[in-house]
């Protein structure tokens, strides 16, 4: 039987910058079941690692989390919390967004761990990756020493960074157990690194990018996490690496019935690795569903473009099997995400509008398409959705928008091409969903 582990509700994440409001994620809904590997797959920007984030709280100014809730499963911590936050359980769940930050914070490594596209990131130059493996086993070895408090998971955070600050002057030795330290060694063997023993002594910029890769999966699992979210985890490496990287995590994961959310580019990642799959756009998820609804039933015509198929105006000619798809994408560039003709939409709030995020790209796009599409059940699994009105309606060749619809508008809406001669060819209903403040000023 499974159970959702991670539910993440009309989540919103927006950057307030110089240029105005970035809504980087919009009423973002996300189910993640205990055990599986769900993917996130979209173009650059399409709001990926700012999800991820949203849930690891790694959201700095002028980032910030405006609305929704993160519940994670997890009746040991709804035990441990109950009295200090009443306010943030919600049966076996814990509603994340209500915790202190010093909770949350304790919650990473040990019930939520990260790993980045870049391990630079993740390690301290100035020490040996055996001792950093070891400090986050310590972490862990005091979180789960007594778990039923929040005093001690905090403490062990803070325990943590204070050790990290005194290890730049102190020999960090000291400050973890012989035990964190053989476990740390066990760790490197578990992720392929050879001579663990040695290697453990090394620091991070003698290692490979492929071996530096594994060390982070190797950190990422030192607080034996709930749930690894791997953000772009192979891009940077090359494809023999990227191959052996996803086995690995393959294999722990089975090993582990670790709970993964795995971010990619990589459609031919996502069709090896994943249970289920979202496809996001403009910060929104688009269509959702299992592997043969989206490779194979896709309704959006941006899922489609994204597996390049043929805009399909018949019905069945552009289906492809979800296997078979898999099978092709493995060796090659083909798993790469297809260009679709089109740039990558503003997340700027005032640019964006109210219709349909993908209508000015669409080969599809139809009057109807100038409302904001809410998700539809979209006629594959019981999973499958999608924000399109063709997942209810039929393509219609009569209802389509004119080629160029939105350059012309767009223009006007935009600022250095605002002139007085297009406004008189829109329609009064999508003038009047610009809002006041872009509208007036400088475009008059
Ligand atoms: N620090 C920031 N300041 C302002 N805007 C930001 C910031 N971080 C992200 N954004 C906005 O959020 C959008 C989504 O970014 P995100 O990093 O989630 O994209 P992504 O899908 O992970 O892309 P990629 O595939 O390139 O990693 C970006 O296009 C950007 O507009
Ligand atoms: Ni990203």
């Amino acid at each position: 039987m499974t159970e959702e582990i991670l539910r993440v509700s009309d989540l919103s994440t927006r950057y307030f910058t110089q240029e105005g409001q970035v809504n980087a994620v919009s009423s973002l809904d996300l189910g993640i079941e205990r055990g599986e590997v769900f993917g996130i797959v979209g173009e650059s920007g399409s709001g990926k690692s700012v999800t991820a984030r949203s849930v690891m709280n790694l959201i700095d100014p002028p980032g910030e989390i405006t609305d929704g809730e993160i519940r994670y499963r997890n009746p040991d911590l709804v035990e441990a919390i109950a009295d200090d936050h009443p306010d943030a359980i919600d049966g076996e769940f814990v509603k994340l967004l209500e915790l202190p930050d010093d909770v949350r914070r304790s919650l990473r490594g040990t019930s939520f761990s990260m790993i980045f596209q870049d391990p630079e990131s993740s390690f301290n130059p100035t020490l040996t990756v055996g001792e950093q493996l070891a400090e986050a086993v310590e972490v862990q070895r005091r979180a789960s020493a007594n778990p039923r408090s929040t005093r001690a998971r905090t403490e062990s955070a803070e325990y943590s960074l204070g050790s990290l600050l005194l290890s730049k002057v102190l020999p960090s030795r000291r400050y973890v157990s012989e035990e964190s330290r053989d476990r740390a060694i066990e760790l490197l063997e578990l992720v392929g690194i050879p001579d663990p023993v040695e290697r453990a002594d090394e620091y991070p910029h003698e290692y490979s990018g492929g071996m530096l890769q594994r060390a982070m999966i190797a950190q990422a699992l030192a607080g034996e996490p709930d749930v690894l979210i791997a953000d772009e985890p192979t891009t940077a490496l090359d494809v023999t690496i990227q191959a052996q990287i996803l086995d690995l995590l393959d294999e722990l994961q089975a090993e582990t019935e670790m709970t993964i959310l795995l971010i990619t580019h990589n459609l031919g990642v996502i069709a090896r690795m994943c249970d289920r799959v979202g496809v996001m756009y403009a910060g929104e998820i688009v269509e959702r569903g299992t592997l043969a609804d989206v490779f194979d039933e896709q309704v959006h015509p941006y899922t489609a473009g994204l597996l390049g198929s043929v805009p399909d105006l018949e019905g069945d000619a552009a289906r492809r099997d979800a296997e078979s798809r898999a099978a092709e994408s493995r060796d090659d560039a083909a798993g790469r995400l297809q260009p679709i003709p089109g740039n990558v939409p503003s997340l700027l709030d005032h640019e964006m509008g109210d219709r349909c995020h993908f209508a000015d790209r669409c080969p599809k796009a139809m009057t109807a398409c100038l409302e904001h599409p809410p998700e539809y059940p979209a006629g594959g699994s019981d999973d499958h959705r999608a924000r399109c009105v063709l997942a209810e309606t039929e393509y219609d060749e009569g209802a389509a928008l004119s080629d160029g619809y939105f350059d012309e508008r767009e223009r006007s809406a935009g600022d250095e091409h605002a002139g007085p001669e297009e406004p008189e060819t829109e329609p009064p209903e999508e003038r009047s969903r610009q809002p006041a403040e872009t509208t007036g000023g400088e475009h008059q």
